[in-house]
């Protein structure tokens, strides 16, 4: 009998971490326009300061907020009004006690000032200005180099960029970033039983949704999927394709095929086609058990369980993590809520499961349902918000234990 020789989760990191860890990926210069989703290839150094210039965050009148102390609706103070500022230039007067000069929201501040009175809180008396509410030193300003100071790192290397990443490269006028060049991800399906999604189906077939779900998955990673393809259950076949796709690809994905059944050929193939070959097979998880992992030239291979849901967790798991790993991305934080379990769980100790949830807000407490199914239901991950783990050494969950949900 053979059993699959299986390595925890954390043994599995370890060793793709090691497998891949002195990959060189190329670095491209491209507009922070096209550069959402990319990850820095060098830090970001902060070149000029941030206003460049005290700011005003609210309409109304540049003071000293000295003159205001005392000031009430019923006992106001006065100030003369001097001028007003205009919006994108240069503030070139000085306030000096007793007098004010109108600002709007973001406006330059004067020389002089130190706060501004709302609007809503003044009322104009002729050429005085009745200020009805006193305000502190600094209120309502943003100060020179508060938003960000020149010298500053706001974005170290391996930062995957986000919509207000873009933005506030924009604000530096940084607008051509180093980024590396995305990772090209080829993935393949194995199966007799795939046909296209827009084929129709005999009996025995099934549509393929790997394909599909895992190239989103890469997608979203920041990677460059050049080739995705449905292989029958053959062993040349699947040998000249992977060996086609290894030539051009960072990551090959093999969706299928890694389990023990006789027309299961992923890892034999793998070992045909180069070194060093399969270095794991088995990873004691549910789902997802039979994952292959390996390496030929440079290029990462995943030989992913068939099954939909498995392959899915598996690439979050394993796949994203070496993604991440080769962008030099520290920042991975897997967004989580926290809440009660409805049920108890059981889990068969001896492996990390992950039991796919959804997520109901009730009037003092969150509660997380699992969604039950199968891992050859994809509809169990499609109606759910996130899975919850149960760790290698844990019998299951109790009903009402806090649990953290991670979300997908
Ligand atoms: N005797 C054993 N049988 C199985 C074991 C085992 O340890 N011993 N492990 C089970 C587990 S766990 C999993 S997971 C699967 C893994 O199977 P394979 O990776 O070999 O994948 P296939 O047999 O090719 O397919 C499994 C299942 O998934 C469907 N599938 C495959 N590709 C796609 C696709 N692109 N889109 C949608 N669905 C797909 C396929 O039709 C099968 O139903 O093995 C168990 N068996
Ligand atoms: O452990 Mo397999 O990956 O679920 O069906």
């Amino acid at each position: 009998m053979e059993l699959l020789n299986t390595v925890t989760v954390e043994e599995a990191k370890n060793k793709i971490r090691e497998a891949f860890g002195g990959f060189s990926l190329k670095q491209e210069n491209i507009s922070i326009l096209d550069a959402v989703g990319r990850y820095l290839a060098k830090d970001i150094i902060v070149p000029i300061d941030v206003p460049g210039f005290d700011r005003s965050t609210v309409d109304g009148y540049a003071v000293i907020s000295k003159d205001t102390f005392g000031a009430s609706e019923s006992v106001p103070g006065f100030l003369k009004y001097k001028d007003q500022i205009e919006m994108g230039k240069k503030a070139d007067v000085t306030v000096r006690t007793g007098n004010c000069y109108y600002v709007p929201t973001g406006g330059m501040l004067p020389e002089g000032c130190d706060s501004v009175v709302m609007i809503e809180y003044t009322e104009v008396l002729g050429n005085d200005i009745c200020i009805q509410r006193p305000v502190a030193p600094g209120e309502n300003v943003l100060k020179k180099g508060e938003d960000l100071k020149r010298g500053d790192i706001i974005f170290k290397k391996g930062h995957k960029l986000r919509p207000q990443d873009i933005g506030m490269l924009a604000g530096i006028g940084t607008i051509n970033i180093d980024v590396y060049e995305k990772l090209r991800v080829s993935i393949i399906s194995t199966g007799d039983e795939l046909v296209s999604p827009t084929e129709d189906l005999k009996l025995g077939q099934i549509k393929d949704m790997n394909t599909y779900s895992l190239s989103a998955a890469s997608i979203e990673d920041g990677c460059n999927v050049i080739e995705r393809t449905i292989v029958k259950d053959h062993r040349d076949l699947l040998k000249n394709k992977i060996e086609e796709c290894v030539k051009n690809s960072h990551i090959v994905l093999i969706s299928g095929g890694s389990s023990m059944g006789n027309k299961d050929f992923t890892k034999d193939v793998i070992n045909d086609i180069g070194s060093p070959g399969v270095f794991i097979h088995g990873v004691s998880v549910k789902p997802g058990k039979p994952t292959i992992v390996g390496k030929i030239g440079t290029t990462a291979l995943f030989g992913l369980p068939g099954q939909p849901v498995s392959a899915l967790v598996i690439y979050k798991i394993f796949v994203s993590f070496l993604i991440n790993n080769i962008y030099y991305n520290e920042e991975v934080i897997n967004q989580y809520i926290e809440g009660e379990i409805s049920v108890n769980i059981p889990s068969a100790p001896g492996r990390e499961h992950y039991v796919m949830v959804n997520i109901r807000e009730e009037i003092d407490k969150t509660v997380i349902e699992p969604v039950y199914g199968k891992s050859g239901m994809l509809s169990m991950m499609a109606k759910a918000r996130g899975y919850v783990k149960i760790k290698t050494n844990q019998e299951g969950l109790i009903k009402g234990e806090k649990v953290r949900v991670f979300l997908f």
